[in-house]
Parts: C-alpha cells; sequence; structure tokens
C-alpha cells in the first residue's frame, strides 16, 4: 500500500482545521491514512473549524465509528482503549486526549495539540476545566460491515430503528402500563354495576372516584410521554436514513444518472419516506397498540374462556381474509408504481426542458402526454383503492360482530346456563374488552396490507441505492503527487449497452508539462478519452497511467482533486459568484478567487456587475450569458491549481473577445501543467506541443500542427475550411487523401 500523503502533506494545512488534524491523528493511531487535502474538500466550508458533526460523518465515511458524547473528567480517567479522543475545546478548537494517568496526584490527562506538533501538554481537573467544557468525541475502527448488511433492505431500515434501542424499550414500556389502564374502563362499570348499584355501596363510589381520577392522570402523561418518545425515534431514524440515501446516492457511479430519467430517480428516492413512514408510523403504532393484547386476553381468558376463543376465531378469519387479497393489492400497487414513475419523470423532463419546450412551441404535445400519464396514475390508484375497498367491507361487519356477538353469546351462554345467575356487570365488562382487543387486530391485518406496499416500494429504493457504489478506494488507493505524465495504452471501451467501442486500442503518451489539443468528428471519442482519465468509467481494457501508476489503483477523489476539467456546458450552483468560483476550494482566500477569475478573461465582466463577486447566482447561473458561466467554470477549475487541466470545447460558447483572454492566458494556464484541450476551432489548438486526431474511436494520427496539416486529410481539410483564405493544400500532400463528409466542426 502506498500512503504517500502521510509524509509530503503533513503539517502544510491551515493551522485552524485542529477538527480535520485531530481525527486525523486519531485515524492514523487505528492504522487509517486519511488525507488531509481531501479531507478539507469534503468537509470544510471555509478556513474555519468544521463541526462535531462533520467530523462524525468524515469518521463513518473513512472506516471508523465515531460517538458525541459529553463527559466528565473523571470519565477521562477511565476511558481505557477509547484513547486517543478528540476533546472539543471551548474555543471551537480540538485537541487529542492521548493518555490518562489516573493514578498520579492530582489525576491527569495529557493532550495533544493536532497541529503544532509540541509535546503533549498534561492537565488536571483544574487546568482542564478552564479550557474543556465536556464536549468528547470516541472512536472506534469499523470492522467487516459487508455490502450486503450496508445495503438498503427491510433487516437494515429495522437495524437502524434498533440503534435507539433505549428509546424504543422507553416506548415499549409504557405502551404496556397504558395497556394496563385500558382494563380501568371495563374494571369500572363491572364494579359500579355489582358492586355499588347492586349493594348500594357509596364509600367504594367514592374509593373508584378518587382511583379514577389518579388512573387518568397517569394515562395522560404515559401518554404525553410515548408521543415525545416516538417523536425522537422517528427524527432520529429519519436522520439516519435521510444521510445514509444521501451517501449512497452521491457514491454512484456516473452511469446510472446517465442511464436514468432524473424524474425516476428522485420517485424512488421519494419512497425511502413512504418505508420509514410505514415503519416509524403504521408498524410502530401496530406494535405499540398490540401491547394491549398481552394484558387483556389473559384477563378475558379469565373471565370467559369459550368467549374469548369465539373472539380469537372470528380475528382469524380477519386474518385470512387479508391474506387472501395480499397478492392482488400487491399486483395493484405495483401498476401504481409505474405510473407514478411515468408521471414524475415526465414532469420533472418538462421542467429542465422547459426553454426548448418553449422555443419549439410544444405545449400541446407536452400536455397530452402528461394527460395520459396522469390518467393512467388517477386509474391506477383508483383500481387499487376500488380493490381494496373488498376486503374492507368483509372485515367491518365482522369487527362488529366480535363486540355484539360476544354481547349476544354471552348472555344466552349466561341463560341457559346451568346456575342461571346471570353476571351483568361481568358480561358487559367483557363486551367492553373484546371490543378493545380488535382493534389491534385490525391493525395487524392492515399492516400485512401495507408490507405488500412498502415491499414494492422497498425494490424502488435498492434498485437504486444498491448499485455498486463507485470504488473511490478513499482509505487505500494509492495517493501520489502528480506531475501530469499521462499515458494510454491499447484502451478498449464501451458505454454499457452500446454495441461499438466508443475508444478502441487507444494509445498515445502525454508528457507533464505539455499541451496537447484533441481533434476529430463528432462522436470520434474526444470526450470519452476525457472521462476515462477522470476514472468516470472503470471497465475498461488496456492501461491507463498517470506519472506510471496505474488508473485502477489510484485513489479516485484524489485523483478528480487533481484534474481540473473545464466543460462546454458547465453547471454552477446557487450562491455568490465567489463562492461558485471556490467551491472546490474552501479555503482559498478572496485574492486567489480574484486572481482565478482574472486568468480565466472572467474580471471584467464580474466587476461590472453592480454586485460584483458578491452577485447571487441562482440555480444553473441563468441570470449569467452561455460565455460568462464559461468563464466562471474556467476560473472555478483554475483555482484548484490542478496539475493536470482538460478543456473540453471550453471556449466554444465564447465570443471572440473573450476566447482571445482565455488563449491569450492559456501560456500562462498552461504554465507548470499538463493541459488537454477538445475543440473543433482549430486555430486554438495550433500552438499545442502536440494534437491528437481521433476517428471513429481510435487514434487516426498525431503530430504538431505543422506536421498534421501536410499528412493527415481529416485535419488537412478542417483546417483550409476553417481557413479559407490561406493558400490551398500544399502540392506534396498524400494522394491518398480520403473524402471528408461534410465538416467535422459542429
Ligand atoms: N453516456 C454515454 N452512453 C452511451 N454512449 C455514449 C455516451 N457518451 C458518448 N457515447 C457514445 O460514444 C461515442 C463517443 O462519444 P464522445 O462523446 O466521446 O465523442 P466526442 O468526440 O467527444 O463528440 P463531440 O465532439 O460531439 O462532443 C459516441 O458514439 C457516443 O454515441
Amino acid at each position: 500500500m502506498l500512503h504517500a500523503d502521510v509524509n509530503t502533506e503533513e503539517n502544510i494545512g491551515p493551522p485552524s482545521h485542529t477538527m480535520l488534524e485531530a481525527l486525523r491523528f486519531i485515524a492514523r493511531h487505528h492504522g487509517l491514512h486519511l488525507s488531509q487535502e481531501q479531507l478539507i474538500r469534503q468537509f470544510a466550508r471555509s478556513s474555519e473549524e468544521v463541526s462535531a458533526a462533520s467530523i462524525v460523518a468524515a469518521a463513518e465515511q473513512n472506516g471508523l465509528k465515531a460517538q458525541r458524547t459529553r463527559l466528565r473528567f473523571e470519565h477521562l480517567l477511565r476511558l481505557g482503549r477509547a484513547v486517543p479522543a478528540l476533546l472539543r475545546m471551548k474555543d471551537g478548537t480540538a485537541q487529542v486526549l492521548v493518555s490518562a494517568h489516573a493514578q498520579s496526584s492530582p489525576p491527569v490527562v495529557s493532550l495533544r495539540h493536532p497541529v503544532d506538533g509540541m509535546q503533549p501538554q498534561p492537565h488536571d481537573l483544574v487546568s482542564l476545566s478552564e479550557i474543556w467544557d465536556g464536549e468528547v468525541i470516541l472512536f472506534k475502527r469499523k470492522h467487516g460491515a459487508s455490502q450486503a448488511e450496508e445495503d438498503f433492505s427491510l433487516g437494515w431500515l429495522v437495524r437502524q430503528l434498533a440503534k435507539d434501542k433505549r428509546i424504543f424499550r422507553d416506548v415499549g414500556l409504557s405502551a404496556l402500563a397504558m395497556s394496563f389502564f385500558a382494563l380501568v374502563p371495563p374494571l369500572l362499570y363491572f364494579l359500579v354495576v355489582n358492586r355499588v348499584l347492586v349493594h348500594q355501596r357509596m364509600s367504594t363510589l367514592f374509593v373508584l372516584a378518587v382511583g379514577v381520577f389518579f388512573v387518568v392522570i397517569f394515562d395522560t402523561v404515559f401518554g404525553y410521554l410515548r408521543r415525545w418518545l416516538v417523536a425522537e425515534g422517528t427524527a432520529r431514524t429519519d436522520a439516519r436514513i435521510g444521510t445514509y440515501i444521501f451517501d449512497r446516492l452521491i457514491g454512484l457511479p456516473i452511469e446510472v444518472f446517465e442511464r436514468q430519467p432524473t424524474g425516476m430517480i428522485s420517485f424512488k428516492i421519494s419512497e425511502a419516506n413512504r418505508i420509514r413512514n410505514f415503519l416509524t408510523g403504521q408498524v410502530f403504532s401496530t406494535l405499540l397498540d398490540s401491547t394491549v393484547l398481552i394484558v387483556l386476553l389473559p384477563v378475558m381468558f379469565y373471565m370467559h374462556a369459550p368467549l374469548t376463543f369465539f373472539v380469537l376465531g372470528l380475528a382469524l378469519i380477519m386474518f385470512l381474509v387479508i391474506l387472501l387479497f395480499m397478492p392482488a393489492v400487491g399486483r395493484a400497487y405495483g401498476r401504481v408504481v409505474r405510473a407514478e414513475q411515468a408521471k414524475g419523470s415526465l414532469l420533472i423532463e418538462t421542467i429542465h426542458g422547459m426553454r426548448t419546450i418553449k422555443t419549439l412551441a410544444l405545449e400541446g404535445r407536452r400536455r397530452q402526454q402528461w394527460d395520459d400519464a396522469a390518467s393512467e396514475a388517477v386509474t391506477a390508484h383508483r383500481d387499487m383503492q376500488f380493490l381494496m375497498n373488498l376486503p374492507q367491507t368483509i372485515l367491518q361487519p365482522i369487527e362488529k360482530l366480535i363486540y355484539s356477538g360476544s354481547l349476544l353469546l354471552g348472555c344466552y351462554l349466561a341463560l341457559s346456563s346451568k346456575e342461571g345467575a346471570v353476571a351483568v356487570g361481568a358480561l358487559v365488562a367483557f363486551t367492553m374488552l373484546a371490543g378493545r382487543v380488535t382493534q389491534p387486530f385490525v391493525q395487524i391485518a392492515s399492516l400485512l396490507q401495507g408490507i405488500q406496499e412498502v415491499r414494492g416500494a422497498l425494490d424502488q429504493v435498492s434498485s437504486l441505492v444498491n448499485i455498486p457504489a463507485e470504488d473511490t478506494r478513499s482509505t487505500h488507493g494509492m495517493r501520489p503527487r502528480f506531475a501530469g505524465a499521462i499515458l494510454f495504452d491499447e484502451v478498449r471501451f464501451r458505454y454499457p449497452g452500446a454495441q461499438s467501442y466508443a475508444l478502441d486500442r487507444v494509445s498515445f503518451a502525454l508528457p507533464a508539462g505539455s499541451v496537447t489539443g484533441i481533434m476529430g468528428r463528432s462522436g470520434s471519442g474526444k470526450t470519452t478519452v476525457t472521462r476515462m482519465l477522470q476514472g468516470l468509467h472503470q471497465d475498461y481494457d488496456g492501461l491507463i497511467k498517470i506519472d506510471g501508476t496505474d488508473l485502477r489503483q489510484m485513489d479516485l477523489t484524489h485523483l478528480r482533486a487533481n484534474l481540473g476539467v473545464v466543460l462546454q456546458d458547465n453547471f454552477l450552483f446557487t450562491g455568490t459568484i465567489r463562492e461558485n468560483i471556490g467551491i472546490a476550494r474552501p479555503d482559498a482566500t478572496f485574492e486567489d478567487v480574484i486572481q482565478a477569475a482574472r486568468m480565466a478573461g472572467a474580471e471584467e465582466f464580474i466587476e461590472r456587475l453592480p454586485a460584483g463577486y458578491d452577485t447571487v447566482l441562482t440555480e444553473g447561473a441563468t441570470n449569467l450569458s452561455g460565455g460568462q458561466r464559461q468563464r466562471l467554470a474556467i476560473a472555478r477549475a483554475l483555482l484548484v491549481d490542478p496539475p493536470i487541466l482538460i478543456l473540453d470545447e471550453a471556449t466554444s460558447a465564447l465570443d471572440p473577445e473573450s476566447e482571445s483572454i482565455v488563449n491569450n492566458n492559456l501560456r500562462y494556464i498552461a504554465e507548470g501543467r499538463t493541459m488537454v484541450v477538445i475543440s473543433h476551432r482549430l486555430a486554438s489548438l495550433v500552438d499545442c506541443d502536440q494534437i491528437i486526431v481521433m476517428e471513429r474511436g481510435q487514434v487516426y494520427d498525431i503530430g504538431t500542427h505543422d506536421e498534421l496539416v501536410v499528412r493527415c486529410p481529416i485535419y488537412r481539410h478542417l483546417w483550409f475550411q476553417q481557413n479559407r483564405h490561406q493558400s490551398p493544400p500544399p502540392s506534396g500532400a498524400p494522394s491518398n487523401e480520403r473524402s471528408i463528409p461534410g465538416p467535422a466542426a459542429e
């Protein structure tokens, strides 16, 4: 394993990131080497300290388990194997607790500042309480959580719920306590009828009234506690599921987003909410309400066993009815899901493509498609409701029968019994209990129906988030320092599902610090070359090396942090211009941002804006022109000062003036880095050290402009087409020139 950063990156970051440095220190203790640059990139929002929550997230992503807690000094002395631990100081910085000496007098703990490199300092209770207010983060190495264990499934969800077992245990206990209160109304009825009315006892009535008073109070308090605990448990589970889904989503390979419509992806994610609601709502309340059975059933058996069997028999029939309808409901639900997915995709695609819809006056066509999709969704919903109406209709009379049937049957049994005595109070109390036990049975039955729905939702979510993540090799991939020499050796690649190779045995070598142009007709594979270089696709044949290191062995985040890429169409995020330029380097100063903007030729237009660098961009920066967006994207890439910079048609949206600013700056931009420039405009490639001509996924030729213009027909044809004022092809040109159908430029 190679951890090049360990030596090269030590202590070069801003001293204010003590939290991240403390995490790195502790991770090293656990045998994990985390990249400082990567941590800052991922978790720092500015040059300020990151939050404790971010440290926990960073630890979790990098093979550690972290737990935030508050401790007292005595606890620190007994941490044992939890040392080293991160202590958060009152000023927001972090120190690492490296040892504790309980036996010394006074007892002391040793704290190491993660950045200043000094020896650990001992602190006793008094000196520590001056700087520390009790917040600690404890770490443990995560071992062997397999992909399957971590995959999204019902089991995974239940495990998440179980993480708050203390809360749910308390909820269970309060539910059990409340079940005893469920006995009160029937018991009260029984006592009032049998003792108070029959024997005319005023004193018993008084005792009962006091008892009822206390029961009502306890019932109210327990009810409040239960709802409070459920809300707390639900919120925690929610947070966990939300983080999990987002992490999984952001780790997915790019193909997933290219092959699935956004609408479908967002629909699948929203299905996670349905599952969450089901678990924390329906399942949870059913489980809680069912605890009542534990208390009531024994009492009912004690009061009247035959009648209890009668009630349970009817409950069983209810179950069977539900089971019978389950498969059909499942199918109906599947149809609902498909219809909703299609509707959601259409809606999101319409929103994304609104400009084109307006331009081509497609509103009517779109409207028609929407009507079709919406009516299918409505029909599917209605059919499912119709179907579910059937079991509900059958269940309703059975539910009523439980109550009235047990009353009638009870009367009959009482009247026909030998003793002939009718215990009126007991009978009415029993029917009241019977009414009370039906509720959980109905709930359990409808839970089974819910499971059918949720199974569909589970399939939806897991079909997205269980796709194997892009292997970022974040904790064990190589992180060499980049000089920028690039080698492609017989690289062959086909996009998933495509018939032909997008790259077919492509070989070339780009020396470190060189500027290489790539040209070729549309679809010839130019962009694919740069995508391979970014590690966006990993299932290719052949070898790609950077400075002699195989791309497959490299830490992907590190690789991308060292690659600047500017595309023809770049996404800018909501936020100010300054934030957008500095997005990949949160610790950049304002001067750095201005310098990058100047190099990209963006300075002049930014300064003309009323709010300058503080101008707020909307999503996609629609309040800027295409050329302005382009220049911001170039500045954003330059700010990182990447050793390798890829410009993929990056200047194509620029007006001649800003293009010439960027082209004039290219010399400075290229200084000290390897550059790959893709362009249809050959004028911007003339000065390149070498130009690669691509044709149908293969390298057709490689050479300088002067060489290519003489010997490469594709290049020469396009060159003279774009520069008609120049002299015609030299007579010494090769005679085997193929005819080029149409211009290569779009
Ligand atoms: N995401 C994708 N999925 C499937 N096939 C793709 C994908 N992207 C590109 N292709 C195919 O791969 C081939 C090479 O595409 P590439 O984008 O590399 O071409 P290019 O030379 O950059 O074209 P242009 O100049 O138009 O940008 C094309 O035939 C294209 O259809």
